[in-house]
């Protein structure tokens, strides 16, 4: 691994004003109990007791590493360093039956030398680590090592395909040589800054839209340890960012852009090998529909067909336009096909009302009283069917909120049903009243053993307005159709991740876990019980991180 300093990156931001700052935050690092040990010219580790008698890893902080608290709000701010880990003091009780390690990936780095990111899923991933053990918390984060991020510090410019960003040409030969990369996959990002997976075999997998942007990493050291090359013949660029993994199995879709439609496809544990299930044709639009994400029940794939499609033309463009690679085509209609996990057949294909979607939250089969399946509900964040939440996303939105316009776009539970008598449609609807968690939805999480099953709790992000972007932890229950809401002025919560008690018999018996970027440029990991959605601790960082995606859970073996 190359020198860890980030000084090329953050030179030319240095300002007394900043310099002052982060003399402050250090300050306040060491009151805390973190200890500084300044070098300069690169991220050096030093080892020094804590107060809490563990050695504690603190890299000690590059001089030029630039403090923007004074401009940005710290979620939208990139990650001041390389790299850092410490054990944490903890207000409130960790229960001593967590013991395992949260992770979290998201972009955290959305410059390279002065030239600044537009979107927010442009950024070099950041990864996050919160291990509890006995009751103590020892936290860190360190950027992924993909090509893209290593090409970036090289070269001091972006290199590869980005979600917005694209390399800048010199001339207009270099544009055509990246365009012919762009079918190879070769100038395509491998930059898995979407989120992170524990495969049945114990692997931890860090992820992105791109097939070559899946890299395996050490969840102790946060190291990246290489690419999961998959061994299959399947071919193709891009996948779903978000596969379904269970111990058993890593179900996901491939689009295919040539002839519209979706290879669902299975990987057992222990192999890099995907099998085809079977494959689904678009019914419709010029493309296939963007698959961020997809739901399953226990014996069906679902497989959404949303009118926002993937774009050729978009792909090859210098500049986004504001759907970036994708296209809104309504005329096309909107689909839900489901097939079957054993035979890889199609046993419905529905028309449903018009939607737009990141995430599914959760899919379940419904039964007569003979118990025969009748129908299916899927649920996901529905953003009303409006695609302007994709450019909203765009960091100097982001950045720009004076506490006071109302930018954020509505969202709710959208609720599918999906019935499997041959009907040609399907239904939408609100599974709870959106007023319940402040008309925003995003980012959810569930109780991993109801995946595919009847549920009742959903955690997620909602808002209180106004904002510019989710604000709020929310618990759903999707039975009493009520939420209830934690939120902190000025905060900025990452997606509420739910870890079941060993043992629990009860949906929401267990904990959520959050970090926090708070106004102040400050930061924290916030624990709520699962059941009360009452805070039962929190644990400073030495400083605030960003905003970061998705997030598992590695239990202590
Ligand atoms: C962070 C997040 O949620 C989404 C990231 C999406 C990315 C990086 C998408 C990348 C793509 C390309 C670089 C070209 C091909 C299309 C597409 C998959 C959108
Ligand atoms: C953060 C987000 C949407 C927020 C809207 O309310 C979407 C993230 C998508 C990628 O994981
Ligand atoms: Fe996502």
């Amino acid at each position: 691994m190359d020198s860890l300093s980030l000084s090329g990156i953050c030179r030319h931001q240095f300002s007394p004003i900043t310099m002052l700052n982060f003399n402050q935050s250090n300050h306040r690092m060491e009151k805390a109990g973190f200890v500084r040990k300044p070098e300069k010219g690169g991220l050096t580790i030093t080892q020094v007791a804590s107060p809490l008698r563990r050695p504690v890893i603190v890299p000690s902080l590059d001089n030029e590493t630039v403090d923007r608290r004074d401009r940005n709000h710290v979620a939208w701010t990139s990650v001041r360093q390389e790299r850092w880990e410490g054990e944490l003091v903890v207000q409130g009780e960790i229960p001593l039956w967590l013991e395992g390690t949260y992770l979290r990936n998201g972009p955290g780095l959305w410059h390279i030398e002065d030239y600044n990111f537009r979107h927010l899923f442009d950024g070099y991933a950041t990864l996050v680590k919160l291990q509890f053990e006995n009751g103590r918390l020892i936290a860190g984060h360190r950027q992924i090592e993909s090509e893209a991020y290593k090409a970036a510090r090289k070269n001091k410019k972006v290199c590869f395909r980005e979600f917005s960003e694209v390399p800048k040409y010199e001339n207009f030969m270099a544009y055509v040589g990246d365009i012919a990369n762009l079918f190879s996959g070769a100038s395509l990002t491998d930059n898995a800054n979407t989120g992170v997976v524990k495969l049945g075999d114990g692997r931890v997998v860090c992820l992105t839209e791109t097939q070559k942007g899946s890299l395996v990493i050490d969840p102790n050291s946060l190291e990246t340890l290489g690419r999961l090359e998959y061994s299959d013949s399947l071919g193709g660029l891009i996948h779903s960012a978000h596969p379904i993994v269970t111990d058993a199995e890593f179900l996901t879709l491939l689009p295919d852009l040539v002839n519209p439609g979706y290879l669902v496809v299975r990987m057992e544990p222990g192999t890099n090998e995907r099998k085809v299930i079977g494959r689904v044709n678009c019914r419709n639009g010029p493309a296939p529909g963007w698959v961020h994400s997809f739901p399953v029940t226990e014996h069906y794939v679902v497989v959404p067909e949303m009118p926002l499609r993937y774009c050729a033309q978009n792909l090859l463009r210098a500049e986004p336009t504001p759907l970036y690679k994708f296209e809104w085509h309504p005329e096309s209609k909107a689909f839900l096909h489901v097939m079957c996990k054993a035979s890889g057949k199609i046993v419905a294909s529905v028309e449903v009302p018009l939607f737009v979607t990141f995430h599914f939250i959760n899919a379940y089969e419904e039964e007569d009283e003979d118990g025969r399946v009748t129908a299916i509900i899927a649920d996901c964040c529905e953003h009303n069917a409006d695609t302007t939440i994709l450019d909203q996303l765009r960091l100097q939105n982001l950045r720009s909120f004076n506490g006071k316009d109302d930018l954020l776009p509505d969202a709710r539970v959208g609720r599918f049903t999906i019935p499997l008598d041959g009907s040609p449609y399907g239904k939408l609807e609100s599974a709870l009243e959106p007023d319940e968690h402040g008309r925003g939805m995003d980012m959810c999480s569930i109780n991993p053993t109801k995946l595919g099953k009847k549920y009742r709790y959903a955690y997620a992000c909602g808002a209180q307005r106004p904002c510019h972007f989710p604000n709020t932890l929310t618990k759903l229950d999707l039975l009493k159709k009520k939420a209830k809401n934690w939120h902190e002025a000025g905060a900025v919560p990452s997606e509420p991740f739910f870890v079941a008690r060993p043992g629990a018999t009860e949906e929401d018996d267990g904990v959520v876990i959050s970090l926090i970027s708070e106004k102040n440029g400050n930061g924290y990991a916030l624990l709520l019980d699962g059941s009360t959605f009452e805070e039962i601790a929190r644990a400073k960082l030495p400083y605030g991180l960003p905003y970061g995606l998705h997030g598992c859970w590695v239990p202590k073996e």
